[in-house]
């Protein structure tokens, strides 16, 4: 690997940009089910509100009503020629025959009354059926010398009576004139103007608010849906990584922005056809289309920062979803929905509605999109009644009637006072007052505006520095008070926190290319991770970080990488701080995180070719440096799969590749080899140690023992947070590797173990300061620290004790690093689960 002084980044914003929005085009191609729910939902939903809409009859006069059978389809019309029919009867009861086409003629000896008829019928074909098909009937029957005509009804249809009646008299009139028909209407009266408008008042309210819950609701599921990504990425830590390549977060929330806006904007061009297609008047007439796509536009750009700003306080993408979405729904529906109530005017509650209104524009946009298309129902409603009425009263109070009273207002629904109610309405949709959507509009742009900069501000850290600064007085540090006593300084690692305390960082620049100086970490639940390290690390090392889980290597390494901030102290890399400089130290090192930072929908071909450009590596060497990463991790056969169908190992090699690119000065890795099998391991170290003989400095954290004595020319052991050793393999070995390591197996009888209490006290008298480090399942681990204890004495003690304790078999070793290490790591404390409260927060 060709060796340079820096990696060839940072790339520029625009590339940065172009290449998030590559990742998201892959994201989003490969997760085709999210894409196609964010189109359809919002898509669904204002075809729901829509058809609503139309469904909705129009409030006015009520219409002319034509009075016939036509309404039932399966009638039967009884009729009879009377109890003493003769010709003139029979002759009536034909002609009325005559106007129908389903008929019964009732025989009048068998069914001496109608009622008698209608009985056996019921009881026949049962009362429902009665009663859907049995409306009208005639008796014409003879009384003295006059035919005398009954009409019978069924009280069930609302205008029974009246068919009935006519259906009778158009039977008269037919047999005098077979062509001659009378046809009743029933038109109702016209109502009150001042009825009317009330009336289309609350009807135009209710339409408004059914249309703007529905479509609020579609939008605010598709806006939430951005946030899955934002989150995953996030919590794998893959944005971190990107951050570590040269992505700025501007450039990185601009790129995310502007695939959001895109990805929102199709649906929404769609429900712009959608309104056009349904012509619903208030979002379409006048060019007021124009209107409803300028409020879509701007609750895009007030909503996507607003999802931005929540996704902070969640690391998994599904309870993100979930909580986002219901502050949304809340924010929109219930917000409007409690407004719109408190509005009404026989509550008394209009002030406190009003007020809650103001405070909700301006904080929501959903509550925005809401109210906006609510307000443009509204005006549109009221100034398609109110506008005309106003003239007219006008033209009256002009011709002298100064009596003439509007009916778009009225008094108080008490009938109290002189108040009076009006409908208002603007020409002008975009006025500010109510029900113009003025403000909506001006709050949606400056929402817009102030959630992106509160998103930056969390990126570059300033709101956590607001944050520290107001509460880093009060903060309790738990960690510090942990198992300090008992433990003191080694020599080397205050000879070397001296050394760095000693000069100033320039000076130490001179030998050191990464200082540590009293880097110090506090976590926001008060646990006090890294305490006051200090050392210097010189070009061309491998510095190995040491430690049980939970003493602070990642903390480390996060602060190193600009993923936490330091509490106290600095850090330095190649001259750049830590603190001040972030970008420059990212821009010289290569980071390969604990947890594989790796988008599941990318290829590990893509990820790599990615991270390349992020690197601001030229695109006519990408392929090649790609290739022969892909090589030397031994990644060929699974370069073109998905990196989420990766097994763990492969997961790490692709990362230490990422860590790879570009031939960053420094590289650190977060435990590079867990789960690797031992041939890639192996591989994997000579890569490494290939590297640095490459002239690169590398920090590498482990857990095994092997592989730091394999690779590292020095290392550090921690333990709850502080450096306990310091020095290269061989020096800690020298230093602290004093005396045997035995290991004894108890035998057995009658198949149970037998206790190892008498053989432990018996090695207790001899060897002084005989430590029992671990004993499980019959086998028991000794050390015998004590420097005159000769390999010959303890041969012969242990055959003596061999037959006198029942030890079946033993084994004397010289101390290995591992022992080293267990030595100095069993006063770790168990990592403890991160705060309740924290966990809450997050939704751990
Ligand atoms: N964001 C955080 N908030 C609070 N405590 C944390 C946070 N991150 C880590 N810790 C705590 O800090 C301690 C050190 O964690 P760290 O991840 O640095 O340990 P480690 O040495 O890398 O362990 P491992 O080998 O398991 O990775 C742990 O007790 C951990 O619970």
């Amino acid at each position: 690997m060709k060796a340079s002084e820096e990696t060839p980044g940072p790339c520029t914003l625009s590339s940065s940009s172009m290449e998030c929005l590559s990742r998201k085009f892959i994201h989003a191609t490969r997760n085709i089910a999210i894409a196609v729910a964010q189109l359809l939902l919002p898509i669904i939903f204002t075809i729901l509100a829509l058809s609503v809409e139309k469904a909705i009859p129009d409030v006015g006069d009520d219409p002319a009503l034509v009075l016939n059978m036509n309404p039932w389809k399966q009638y039967t019309v009884p009729y009879s020629k009377g109890v003493n029919s003769d010709l003139t009867t029979t002759s009536y009861a034909d002609a009325y025959k005559s106007l129908f086409g389903n008929t019964d003629l009732v025989d009048r000896t068998t069914y001496p009354t109608f009622n008698d008829y209608f009985k056996a019928v019921q009881e026949d074909q049962g009362i429902s059926t009665f009663n859907r098909r049995y409306i009208v009937a005639s008796d014409f029957d003879k009384q003295g010398s006059q035919v005398m005509a009954t009409a019978h009804f069924n009280g069930q249809p609302y205008h029974g009576i009246a068919i009935s009646l006519q259906f009778m008299m158009n039977g008269i009139l037919r047999k005098f004139d077979p062509t001659s028909n009378i046809e009743v209407t029933n038109h109702p009266l016209p109502k009150k103007e001042s009825d009317n408008v009330r009336r289309i008042f609350f009807a135009t309210n209710g339409t408004a608010f059914t249309i703007a819950i529905s479509i609020l609701f579609g939008m605010a599921f598709m806006a939430t849906s951005f946030i899955i990504f934002l989150i995953k990425e996030r919590s794998v830590g893959a944005k971190h990584l990107q951050a570590v390549s040269g992505v700025r977060p501007f450039a990185y929330w601009l790129s995310c922005f502007v695939w959001d806006m895109f990805n929102y904007l199709v649906p929404v061009f769609i429900i712009m056809i959608l309104f056009a297609i349904f012509g619903t008047d208030a979002y379409v007439n006048d060019g007021r289309l124009g209107i409803v796509f300028l409020i879509f536009l701007l609750y895009g750009w007030s909503v996507l920062p607003f999802v931005y700003m929540l996704h902070f306080l969640f690391n998994v993408p599904s309870t993100g979803m979930v909580a986002v979405s219901m502050i949304n729904l809340l924010s929109g529906l219930i917000f409007l929905l409690a407004t719109y109530t408190l509005s009404i005017p026989l509550l008394g509650t209009e002030a406190i509605g009003k007020a809650l209104e103001i405070i909700f524009i301006i904080i929501f946009p959903n509550y925005d999109l809401g109210l906006a298309l609510m307000d443009m129902y509204t005006n549109s409603g009221y100034k398609d009644i109110c506008g005309p009425v106003r003239e007219t009263v006008c033209k009256l109070i002009a011709a002298g009637r100064s009596n003439a009273t509007n009916p778009c207002c009225f008094p108080d629904f008490c009938g109290e006072g002189d108040d009076t109610t009006c409908f208002t309405y603007y020409d002008n949709f975009l006025q500010w007052e109510k029900p113009g959507i003025g403000r909506e509009i001006l709050f949606m742009a400056i929402q817009g505006v102030v959630f992106f900069a509160i998103v930056l501000l969390a990126e570059y850290g300033i709101l956590s520095r607001i944050k520290n600064a107001l509460t880093g007085g009060m903060r309790a540090s738990v960690g510090s008070q942990v198992n300090l006593q008992g433990q003191e300084e080694d020599s080397d690692v205050a000879a070397e926190a001296r050394r760095i305390n000693a000069s100033s960082a320039q000076e130490l620049q001179k030998t050191d290319s990464l200082i540590l100086k009293n880097v110090d970490k506090i976590y926001d639940t008060g646990f006090h991770a890294v305490k006051n390290i200090s050392c210097g690390i010189p070009k061309n090392e491998c510095f190995g970080l040491l430690g049980q889980n939970g003493a602070g290597k990642t903390s480390t390494f996060k602060m190193l990488t600009g993923d936490e901030a330091l509490t106290s102290g600095n850090a330095y890399l190649n001259q750049y701080s830590v603190k001040s400089n972030i970008k420059k130290v990212q821009q010289n090192l290569g980071y390969c995180p604990q947890f594989d930072a790796l988008i599941d929908q990318m290829t590990g071909r893509e990820t790599l070719y990615m991270y390349a450009r992020l690197r601001g590596i030229e695109e006519s060497q990408i392929s090649g440096i790609v290739e022969r990463l892909i090589n030397i991790m031994m990644l060929q056969k699974h370069a073109d799969k998905e990196t989420g169908f990766y097994s763990g190992g492969n997961k790490r090699k692709l990362s230490t590749a990422i860590a790879l690119i570009g031939d960053p000065p420094f590289i650190f890795l977060d435990e590079p080899t867990t789960g690797m099998d031992p041939g890639a391991r192996r591989q994997l170290w000579n890569v490494l140690s290939d590297v640095r003989a490459s002239g690169r400095t590398l920090i590498l954290t482990s857990h095994s023992m092997e592989e730091c004595d394999a690779l590292c020319t020095r290392l550090v052991i921690m333990v709850n947070g502080r450096f306990v050793c310091l020095g290269s393999p061989q020096h800690l070995k020298n230093k602290f590797g004093h005396g045997y390591t035995l290991f004894c197996r108890m035998g057995l009888k009658d198949g149970v173990v037998i206790s190892s209490t008498d053989l432990v006290n018996h090695l207790k008298g001899i060897f002084k300061d005989l430590e029992v480090f671990d004993t499980n399942q019959g086998y028991v681990h000794f050390r015998i620290p004590d420097d005159n204890a000769k390999l010959a004495q303890i041969f012969g003690v242990m055959e003596q004790a061999k037959e006198q304790f029942e030890v079946d078999d033993y084994s004397v070793h010289q101390t290995t690093l591992e022992q080293i290490f267990l030595t100095f790591t069993q006063n770790q404390v168990a990592p403890k689960e991160k705060d309740k409260k924290k966990c809450c927060k997050s939704c751990c």
